[in-house]
């Protein structure tokens, strides 16, 4: 740990993924997600092999953020990751399936054969010169997995499809959920297929930033799958090219090229979203570095003479299926064990973030304490709070080292009060909310209605009125909670479309004004108005950022009553999932009116899967809302149609919410 040359960087995944991101994060990576807009289109054509199309696509993916963020994000990152996943069969290279058909097409032509998966990744390595121009390293490589499918039936194929697994997966299958259930073997890395080889990737890493002296630098690496440095000139745009265009100083893919030493040339940045230690566990890297060489080593199947006999490999797989199926029966288990102790898992959250342990332990000397001093700390029993402490580490909440307790990386993003992305008002409100609604859940069901009165005492018409809006405290943490959830998720919605050709935008209930300052950071010509009611614009103020910036201003007024502000771009972020369709129709009318053509209306909230049977976070809330209901992405473009609202963009954003676009005509 001590030997950390990552400590201070600003890491940028450059990747809408999920699964390389979760493959990151599980082995302690500290980084931001930077989803990269570089569009997949290269020409296939220029490429003699497909691992370099993979390689080159995600080094343009990398490039585009690198280039990106000191503009829109106003900082340079030091380390971006970018990746591109493809498999080739029949000397085809398939990548994300468009539609069903296309899905379909792909499967149908894998069943039955081997196929390979290619995961380029580009490693950017950012270095900020004297004169303010930055220079770009670049680390590329690229990795092979042998996968083989078992022959498939068409019924299986489109029920496989219906599921909707395969859309945003290369291949049109993920291996990892129930695509696994098609392959008969995997030859070489798993998570490659998954989406990143992180072998590769952290032998790589050791190599870069191991420290000085545990391996020597600027030395000849001989990577076994290609392996490229290249430097690219700053002013180089990042538009797509080919291999052999500007932004290759050398081959795309040459073998034994220098692996630089990026340790000694960056300048170590403390920001104050705690980047301050990571989390690798650098002597696995660093051997895994050291190991590379071997690789070649390693049994690689079935006409590796290592590799063993065929009796011996038949009662191998013979055991490979039981111990598949016990498996299979004990990971639905888990499942439904993790289902029926949710509840006390979230109370522990909640429970451990009302009493702020999470602070506490961010406050004390060391970053850690016993459990005695929490207890002291929180005023509460010492039985009691050793209890909530490991139940915290068992949630991965908390970690131990002998007695001591400290916040993991996860706690320290999402727990602290006053972190930029802190989740603590979301919390606050579902513990003192949306808890005691749950608990009335049976009620609600039978009657289909809100459980409010029941859970409060109260009838409420309006929700917000009545509700939300009624008493101080109840408001600061509505708001509180508004404004938690726009932190995290804003940067992601404001820069999910290119708003550069608008001018003024205007925010309708956007509560504190968190959202709207990340519209007005993610696009520098855009001023934005923020509009709510006058009981929530009189407590904005306790919510302004200390850089706030003034484009952003506040307009009180009732979206439903009062005429709105003239904008050319309208948002809606969490708001129409709260009315009924009759409600969003007196809304979007009122928009309507007041655009003039070109203009735009962006909607942001959680899009349910079309078959609406996902994502459980969507309908996991619609059980207790009032009038209100959650809508797909083509629900949402249904109704905004009806208004004149067409050229519907989709942006899933993998945060908290996502995104959709519509023009006027
Ligand atoms: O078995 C699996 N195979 C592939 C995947 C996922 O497929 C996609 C591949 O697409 P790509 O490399 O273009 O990456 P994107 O998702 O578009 O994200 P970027 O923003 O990085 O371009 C990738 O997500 C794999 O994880 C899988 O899940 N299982």
């Amino acid at each position: 740990m001590e030997d950390l040359q990552l400590t201070g960087k600003l890491v940028v995944l450059a990747s809408a993924s999920p699964r390389r991101l979760e493959i990151l994060t599980n082995v302690g990576l500290r980084f931001e997600v930077v989803p990269s807009w570089f569009k997949e289109t290269l020409d296939k054509r220029l490429f003699k092999t497909p691992h370099e199309y993979a390689v080159e696509t995600a080094k343009q993916k990398a490039l585009e953020v690198a280039k990106r963020m000191p503009f829109k994000h106003l900082k340079t990152p030091d380390i971006v990751i970018g990746a591109d996943t493809v498999v080739t069969v029949d000397g085809l290279i398939l990548e994300k399936p468009v539609d069903k058909q296309d899905a379909y097409r792909m499967l149908s032509r894998l069943s039955g054969k081997e196929h390979s998966v290619f995961t380029g990744v580009a490693i950017i390595l950012c270095h900020e010169k004297e004169d303010e121009e930055i220079d770009y390293q670049v680390i590329d490589f690229y990795e092979e997995t042998k996968v083989k499918f078992a022959d498939l039936s068409d019924d299986l194929l489109w029920e496989y499809i219906n599921s909707g697994e395969p859309m945003d997966k290369a291949g049109g299958y993920g291996i990892q959920a129930l695509g696994g259930m098609l392959v008969e073997y995997v030859h070489g890395d798993f998570l490659n297929v998954v989406g990143f080889p992180l072998n590769q990737f952290c032998k790589k890493l050791g190599l870069i930033f191991s420290p000085p002296g545990s391996l020597t630098h600027n030395s000849t690496q001989t990577s076994p799958q290609g392996s490229a440095v290249d430097t690219v000139p700053p002013a180089e745009p990042a538009a797509s090219s080919p291999p052999g265009s500007p932004t290759h100083n050398g081959p795309p893919d040459s073998q034994g090229q220098n692996i630089p030493s990026a340790s000694p040339a960056h300048n170590v940045k403390q920001e104050e979203s705690g980047r301050g230690e990571e989390e690798v566990p650098w002597t696995l890297v660093n051997s895994l570095s050291k190991c590379s060489e071997n690789r070649e080593a390693e049994p690689q199947g079935i006409n590796d003479p290592a590799a063993p006999d065929l009796t011996s490999r038949a009662t191998m797989q013979m055991q490979n299926v039981r111990e598949h199926e016990t498996e299979d029966s004990k990971e639905k288990l888990c499942k439904m064990i993790e289902l029926m102790d949710g509840f006390k898992a979230s109370k522990v959250l909640f429970t451990a973030s009302k009493l702020r342990v999470f602070d506490v332990l961010r406050s004390s000397k060391t970053g850690e304490l016993q459990a005695e001093d929490v207890a002291q700390e929180i005023k509460a029993s010492m039985k009691g709070t050793e209890r909530l402490l490991e139940a915290c580490v068992s949630l991965g909440l908390l970690q131990r080292t002998g007695k001591q307790y400290a916040n993991t990386a996860m706690s320290r993003h999402f727990l602290l009060s006053d972190g930029p992305l802190s989740l603590q008002g979301y919390i606050q409100h579902c513990n003192e909310l949306v808890w005691p609604l749950f608990t009335h859940l049976e009620t609600a069901v039978r009657e289909g209605t809100n459980q409010h009165e029941k859970a409060f005492g109260k009838t409420s018409n309006n929700l917000f009125q009545d509700a939300y809006y009624s008493r101080h405290e109840v408001k600061l943490r509505f708001m509180k909670a508004m404004h938690s959830i726009a932190r995290v998720s804003g940067r992601d919605v404001a820069t999910a479309f290119d708003l550069s050709k608008y001018k003024t935008a205007c925010d309708l209930g956007g509560c504190t004004g968190a959202m709207a300052y990340e519209f007005a950071k993610a696009h520098p010509g855009l001023s934005v108005t923020m509009f709510d009611l006058p009981k929530v614009i009189e407590m904005s103020g306790h919510f302004r950022p200390h850089d706030a910036d003034d484009r952003v201003s506040f307009v009180a007024g009732d979206f439903f009553k009062d005429e709105l502000p003239k904008a050319d771009v309208y948002i809606l972020a969490r708001i129409l999932h709260d009315w009924s369709d009759e409600k969003v129709h007196i809304l979007l009318s009122k928009i309507a009116k007041a655009c003039s053509p070109g203009c735009a209306v962006l909607v942001s909230e959680i899009f349910l899967d079309e078959d609406r049977k996902g994502p459980s976070r969507g309908l996991l809330q619609a059980l207790s809302m009032t009038e209100g209901r959650q809508r797909s992405a083509s629900e949402y473009s249904l109704l905004l149609k009806s208004h004149g609202f067409t050229a519907a963009q989709v942006k899933h954003t993998h945060n908290l919410l996502d995104a959709i676009l519509c023009v006027t005509e």
